[in-house]
């Protein structure tokens, strides 16, 4: 393992020079590789997929994981579309000149050796190999166990690109020793690794947090509400509220818990409870929720859980107050929304709620790399520090300050 990261570390100082024309050929040479090796990558996933039958997975997991030509193709035009960013390293941030005279330039660098533990979605580890190789920096790459051959099929395609371009194969590898055990060792070395990106569920989060020697951003659990204000468009609230909950449940800026103001509930509830039934969303609602529709009277703890399906909490609030306590005591951080058409409301719920994505009148299905045009995401990060939310190329960077004097000395 450490004679790995040592030779990770090294392809680092070269991948972290590159020019921008140079990067940016090699990430077009990748998505044409990946296209071109489209049989190589489906004979892969489809020994991933016969096994994931097998064991009887989830279809929410096994969608995750099944490729076809076009998710393929989604995963190039990816690439593609991180080739086409501006450069993100050399950005000069700020500059001054001080009292003494010397010439400040805060400048954008990559941040080095990045260790990216996730689910078991292939296209990830294309989208986090091309937005780090774009912003400069060296990716160690660990996905969920039951992708395992696609990743080794795709990370060699984009492997076999770098060393056609004289680059070492190492500045995106697979991490070697993939068990838990691998994953232990990874985060202490904390000489050869910059950061940390576990990007899953809560037992990985706290594994992680708790045993980390090197700096990590989470990317943790969605638990996201939609809170629909007296002031609410009636004519918006359907399709929101549908798309939020029903159009992936599986994903993490997927709607949990549904809050509805207690003036504009009577008018709502029996649409919405149909639209959501003909979805086959199964409702769990609140007490009083139960006197205008059917539901599964809900209990305290299902706020607080990660459905990853097709299942909705429905609480009514009295009023906007206790909606943002609400999501302070049970949102992981991630995506809120308020549907509202006042101005005032919106501002004190944007404002107030302390999440890394806030909507007025949209679903947060929005939260996403691509969908913010980014390109992609390593994933959404709900940390403070250093970045928040879908982190795209500029966040896999820090900064240095360069100081340009000519002779000066401190009295
Ligand atoms: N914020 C974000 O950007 C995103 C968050 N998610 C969240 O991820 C979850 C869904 O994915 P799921 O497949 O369940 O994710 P898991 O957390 O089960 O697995 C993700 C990765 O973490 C590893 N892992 C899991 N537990 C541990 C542990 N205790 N110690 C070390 N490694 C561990 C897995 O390894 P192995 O497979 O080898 O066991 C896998 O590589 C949801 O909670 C979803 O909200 C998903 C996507 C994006
Ligand atoms: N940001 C991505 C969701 C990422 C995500 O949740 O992934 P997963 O849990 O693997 O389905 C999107 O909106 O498509």
């Amino acid at each position: 393992m450490r004679d790995f990261l040592q030779k990770a570390k090294q392809s680092s100082r070269i991948i972290g020079t590159l020019g921008t024309a140079m990067k940016n050929n090699i990430l077009l040479q990748m998505a044409d590789e990946l296209i071109n090796s489209t049989f190589m990558i489906l004979e892969a996933n489809n020994l991933d997929m016969q096994v994931a039958k097998e064991m009887n997975l989830s279809s929410a997991m096994q969608d995750r994981l099944f490729l076809n030509e076009k998710r393929i193709c989604d995963m190039a035009n990816a690439i593609r579309q991180i080739a086409s960013q501006t450069e993100p390293v050399g950005r000069i941030l700020d500059g001054w000149v001080t009292k003494d005279g010397l010439n400040i330039q805060k400048v954008s660098i990559p941040i080095g050796v990045i260790g990216i533990i996730y689910e078991s979605r292939p296209n990830v580890t294309s989208d986090t190999a091309a937005l780090c190789f774009k912003s400069g920096n060296v990716c160690v790459l660990k996905g969920g166990k039951e992708a395992e051959n696609s990743n080794q099929a795709i990370a060699k395609i984009l492997q076999a690109v770098l060393e056609k371009n004289s680059l070492p194969k190492e500045a995106i590898s697979l991490l070697p020793d993939s068990s838990r055990e691998g994953v232990a060792k990874l985060i202490k070395e904390d000489k050869f690794v910059d950061l940390i990106v576990p990007r899953g569920g809560e037992a990985l989060i706290r594994f992680i947090s708790e045993n980390s020697a090197i700096p990590v951003i989470k990317h943790d659990k969605g638990i996201c509400h939609t809170y629909i204000d007296e002031d609410a468009a009636i004519g918006k609230v359907t399709d929101i509220v549908i798309n939020a909950k029903c159009q992936r449940p599986s994903a993490c800026n997927s709607l949990e818990t549904l809050l509805i103001h207690q003036n504009i509930a009577p008018h709502i509830l029996n649409g919405l409870d149909e639209s959501l039934k003909e979805q086959n969303t199964t409702i769990k609602g609140c007490t009083e929720t139960l006197n205008y529709i059917k539901a599964i009277p809900l209990i305290e703890k299902d706020f607080d859980i990660e459905y990853l399906d097709n299942v909705l909490n429905i609480k009514i609030v009295k009023n906007i107050d206790e909606a943002i306590n609400h999501i302070q005591k049970h949102g992981s951080g991630h995506s809120e929304a308020i549907l509202s058409e006042n101005y005032t409301a919106i501002n004190k719920f944007l404002n107030e709620v302390d999440a890394a994505c806030v909507y007025a009148n949209a679903s947060t299905r929005f939260t996403d790399g691509g969908e913010f045009g980014l390109g992609a995401e390593v994933g959404i990060s709900t940390n403070k520090l250093h970045s928040r939310g879908p982190m795209g190329i500029n966040d896999l960077t820090t900064f240095k300050y360069k100081i340009y004097g000519n002779g000066q000395i401190r009295k």
